[in-house]
């Protein structure tokens, strides 16, 4: 079995390597490992450094081809191949042909939810960016999610627990809920689109009833009331960039992915309250959950047994009060600690400014640091109902709780 990964899921050596004959950036590997011997063909691990750059003849002796969302898999990639498995370790799937690769007996398999928690996180901690650089505060405020699905659903979770009162639209999911006489409480895109503060999780599609390229148009964008909060960290193309061009300067955006990504357009990211480049999704923990799940898949289809168990990731940590913090302001920072998108704000302006282009969105990708969802992190709390209450609020924005003593 031959395996060809793109160089940016991390962890493939970790999960793939008791099936591997031999790990090699260039070439097919001839040490035998413990799964090879009994195989009657040799299985190896080829690291790729592909991505943008994977090729019909990196391809076509794989048996395995694992990738992320920036690799179009397509006929012109995989055409004549012996391809039998294709991964993604994305949520995301637009990027796949997945029905050429069905006609061809390719088995497709992705990692919905991997890094759900990540991008909730992310719009966790840019509200509270939002209240402490601008004033603008959530306290009375609506906010809608368009897209409730693995993240759409966490979002609204995170955000009724600031205390939201949170619409949820999502025409495919209210359809099927209503065929089957368990529909949630949706509302129109048209309600949606008047809160103060709309958050865009939907896929990328350009077919059928609900296609979402363009969604938010001309005639959308101008139902969103001037100051209200714009944040997209679904795909970029699902809001028409010439319309929101028009509407920018008027809305607080908070933008993670782009229009013409990996394009960005300089004078957009100067209207933005918050830019990054597409790494909403980009925790350590969500990464190497779409790497294991590609692993199970892969461990299933061909009858491998177990897929191994994580490896022990770096980071996280105890956060305590200081004395007299007020349970309020810890939680905020407790927010900020785990993670601030202004950070990476900042390094996508300093480096785009330095040197435009998608090269560098794609390096600052590529190169991203570290970093831990809120789930390692312990907060150590004092005793005391004030600390009790933070702590329920805590726990369902993802930390782990521990009282002093
Ligand atoms: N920025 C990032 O780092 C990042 C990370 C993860 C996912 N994403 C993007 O977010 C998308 C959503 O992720 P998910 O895990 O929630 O996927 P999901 O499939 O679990 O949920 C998507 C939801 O969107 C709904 N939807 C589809 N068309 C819609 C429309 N026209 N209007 C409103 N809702 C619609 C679906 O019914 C579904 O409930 C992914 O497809 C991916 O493109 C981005
Ligand atoms: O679809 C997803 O899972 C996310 O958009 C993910 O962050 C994409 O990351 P990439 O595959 O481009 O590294």
């Amino acid at each position: 079995m031959r395996i060809v990964a793109d160089e940016n899921i991390p962890y493939v050596e970790h999960f793939f390597e008791a099936i591997c004959y031999e790990k090699g950036s260039n070439e097919y590997g001839s040490q035998p490992s413990l799964l090879a011997q009994s195989e009657a063909k040799p299985t190896t691990l080829l690291l790729r450094s592909a991505g943008r750059n994977m090729s019909p003849d990196l391809v076509t002796d794989a048996d395995l081809l694992l990738v992320r969302s920036i690799t179009q898999v397509n006929q012109a990639l995989v055409a004549g191949s012996s391809l039998k498995f294709v991964g993604s370790a994305t949520i995301g799937t637009d990027h796949i042909d997945q029905p050429y690769l069905a006609e061809n007996n390719i088995t497709f398999s992705n990692a919905p939810g991997c890094n759900a928690d990540s991008v909730a996180e992310y719009v966790t901690a840019a509200l509270i960016q939002l209240k402490q650089n601008t004033g603008w505060d959530w306290v009375g405020k609506t906010a809608s999610v368009i897209g409730v699905g693995n993240v759409g659903s966490r979002v609204v979770q995170r955000l009724e627990a600031l205390g939201l009162r949170v619409l949820k639209n999502d025409p495919p999911r209210q359809q099927k809920e209503q065929r089957q006489g368990t529909c949630d409480d949706f509302v129109s895109l048209e309600q949606a689109l008047n809160a103060d503060l709309i958050c865009l999780h939907t896929p990328l599609t350009t077919t059928g009833e609900h296609a979402t390229e363009d969604l938010i148009s001309r005639a959308q964008l101008a139902q969103i009331a001037d100051g209200a909060v714009l944040l997209n960290a679904g795909r970029g193309p699902v809001i028409n960039g010439p319309a929101l061009m028009r509407h920018k300067d008027r809305l607080k955006l908070i933008l993670d992915v782009w229009p013409t990504e990996p394009e960005v357009n300089p004078e957009l990211l100067a209207s933005c309250f918050i830019a990054t480049p597409h790494i909403a999704g980009y925790s350590l923990d969500g990464k190497v959950r779409g790497t294991a799940m590609l692993a199970d898949a892969v461990f299933q289809q061909f009858d491998l047994g177990n897929a191994p168990q994580w490896p022990q990731l770096p980071g996280g940590g105890v956060l305590t009060p200081k004395p007299e913090q007020s349970p309020q302001d810890f939680l905020q920072q407790a927010i900020l600690t785990s993670y601030q998108p202004l950070h990476d704000d900042q390094i996508m302006r300093e480096a785009l400014q330095q040197q435009p282009g998608a090269e560098t969105f794609d390096w600052l990708r590529k190169n991203y640091p570290v970093r831990r969802e809120f789930r390692a992190f312990y907060l150590n709390l004092p005793l005391g109902p004030q600390w009790q209450a933070l702590a329920k609020v805590a726990a369902k924005l993802g930390f782990q709780i521990d009282y002093e003593g």
